[in-house]
């Protein structure tokens, strides 16, 4: 069975093949096949504790499977670590973002360790705050911007390693509604130069924006795949929301 799928995992950015997790008696993920396109803007949704985190820390390294397969441009990524991961090309921001609060923006953009010189360097790391809308907070402390702001700021510093495939964890929580437009077509631009995305998000107003296609998550498994109109007009959907609360 392994071999079927890894033929068709060249393809793919990103697939999981029966990955599964599990937390003393709770299967958090229960034997979950997913995958990307290259260059794919897709939502990851499902009621909480439907296995969405523990998936993106299976996919990053933070965790380790306890069974199946992670695969990234057809090569296994199963078991590497979180270093690893983010330099075979996968960037991750995370549920409440983790600036470094005592240092500046710009020292903040200089923590990855990227393979080009301290010129190319900070020649990224402006374009991206100017990209970003970073750049007139660019010498304030990190612990002073508002949430949206360290939001963009984590995404900013994900994009110093020009990243395939960026996991985003609920960029829309905490951040106040303007900004949050502003942050969807961000988010738009960057997939559409060809970084392929996988977002999970509760807001499905930011979901429906967003994402060409939405994988639907409930118990550990998925449930369905399709376009955000499919999603919502499935039975099976309504069912696995109501059956999570
Ligand atoms: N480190 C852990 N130790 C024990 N149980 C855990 C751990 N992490 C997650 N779980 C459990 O695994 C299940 C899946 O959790 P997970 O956080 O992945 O869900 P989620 O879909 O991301 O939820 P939410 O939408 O609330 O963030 C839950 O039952 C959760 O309590």
């Amino acid at each position: 069975m392994a071999g079927h799928t890894s033929s068709t995992n060249e393809n793919q950015i990103l697939s999981t093949d029966g990955l599964k997790k599990s937390f003393g008696g709770v299967m958090a993920v229960d034997g979950l096949d997913i995958s990307i396109e290259p260059g794919e803007l897709v939502g990851l949704i499902g009621p909480n504790g439907s296995g969405k985190t523990t998936t993106l820390n299976l996919i990053t390294g933070f965790l380790s499977p306890s069974d199946g397969e992670i695969s990234l441009d057809g090569k296994d990524i199963t078991n590497k670590k979180p270093y690893e991961v983010s330099t075979l090309g996968v960037g991750r921001t995370f549920q409440i973002s983790k600036p470094f609060g005592r240092l500046t923006v710009v020292e903040n953009m200089m923590v990855p360790n990227v393979s080009v010189g301290p010129e190319e360097r900070d020649e990224r790391i402006w374009e991206l705050l100017e990209e970003l809308h970073l750049d007139h907070v660019a010498e304030n402390r990190a612990d002073e911007l508002s949430g949206g702001q360290k939001k963009l700021l984590e995404l900013a510093r994900v994009l110093m390693l020009e990243p395939e495939l960026i996991l985003l964890d609920e960029p829309a929580a905490g951040v106040n509604p303007a900004l949050m437009d502003e942050i969807i077509d961000d988010i738009k631009r960057i997939n559409n130069r060809g970084t392929a995305i996988l977002v999970i998000e509760h807001d499905m107003s930011v979901i429906s924006a967003l994402c060409e296609r939405v994988i639907v998550m409930n118990a550990g498994r998925q449930v369905m795949s399709g376009t955000f109109e499919e999603v919502q007009a499935d039975d099976q959907v309504r069912e696995a929301y109501l059956g999570g609360t």
